[in-house]
């Protein structure tokens, strides 16, 4: 995945909220690399997310979509801007995509084991159910959530279960790349090591790339090398994360320098 000079934008009918909420970002994902998006609340990092899992607005007309209005962004060789929904909807499938609310998401008629298998059985209606059980087995399992959970429903779960089996969904297809808005959020701190750990195993296994944005640096310092940071939709720092933060000139990364100190001296 290439984004170079990558500018994204909201339409909606209302003027006062037609704004560029990301501009300007330059970066590239090489195979098996996990790139960090940090960022305080609001300073564009769903929309960011949003738009790399290509669930921007592409000629859907959908007014809430971010939309892509300057530079470009290419996943595996394809230029995205301005290409079919069919051809979108066919590079969507390599891509995994944990939506920042994908918790909520979740079908509440469904249990856990049907939810985590939809991806499967929505681009193959007659796959094996034996291979798809196992296919979702493996990744509930993956992602440290005991197996009896397969057959309760979302709401029986707690948030942050909830945001381990929206994981596990994005995953199942074993995509290429993976973008994970705020993995974590809701998620227990006492299992929270062991699912960053998890994604880190899965890479080891099958070498997929992956965005992970959170708004806790301690998070992306567990699961990347590179972060990229935004502030009120501007590129403030990228690359590796120590390199980012030893010498910070702007406020904001050196307020995430001061609060990484105090993580540590805590
Ligand atoms: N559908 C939308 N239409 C118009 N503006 C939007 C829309 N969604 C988000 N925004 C605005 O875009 C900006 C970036 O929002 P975004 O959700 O990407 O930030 P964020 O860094 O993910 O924040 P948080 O950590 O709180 O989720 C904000 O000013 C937000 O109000």
């Amino acid at each position: 995945m290439v984004a170079d000079d990558l500018s994204i934008r909201y339409r909606s009918r209302d003027v006062r909220s037609r704004f560029v909420a990301v501009r300007g970002v330059t970066f590239d994902l090489a195979e098996g690399d996990f790139l960090g998006v940090v960022g305080e609340s609001g300073s564009g990092k769903s929309t960011l997310a949003a738009t790399l899992a290509l669930r921007g607005d592409a000629g859907s007309g959908d007014v809430s979509a971010p939309r892509i209005c300057g530079g470009s962004l290419t996943v595996d060789g394809t230029p995205v801007r301005g290409i079919s929904a069919h051809r979108r909807d066919l590079l969507r499938l390599r891509i995994g995509y944990l939506a920042q609310d994908g918790a909520e998401k979740l079908d509440a008629r469904l249990t856990v084991a049907e939810n985590v298998a939809e991806p499967i059985y929505s681009r193959d209606r007659r796959f094996s159910s034996r291979e798809a059980g196992a296919a979702v087995a493996t990744i509930v399992d993956a992602m440290r959530l005991p197996l009896r959970v397969m057959s309760r429903f979302p709401y029986e779960l707690s948030s942050g279960q909830r945001q381990r089996v929206a994981l596990a969904r994005a995953l199942v297809l074993e995509p290429r790349l993976l973008i994970a808005d705020e993995p974590t959020r809701g998620v227990d701190v006492t299992v929270r090591s062991g699912v960053l750990e998890a994604l880190l195993e899965l890479r080891a296994e099958r070498g997929f790339s992956a965005v992970i944005v959170s708004s806790d640096l301690g998070v992306i310092e567990q699961c990347s090398e590179r972060m990229l940071v935004l502030h009120r939709g501007n590129v403030v720092g990228l690359g590796p994360i120590n390199g980012v933060l030893s010498d910070p000139v702007h406020p904001y990364l050196k307020a995430l320098a001061a609060s990484r100190f105090d993580t540590v001296g805590a």
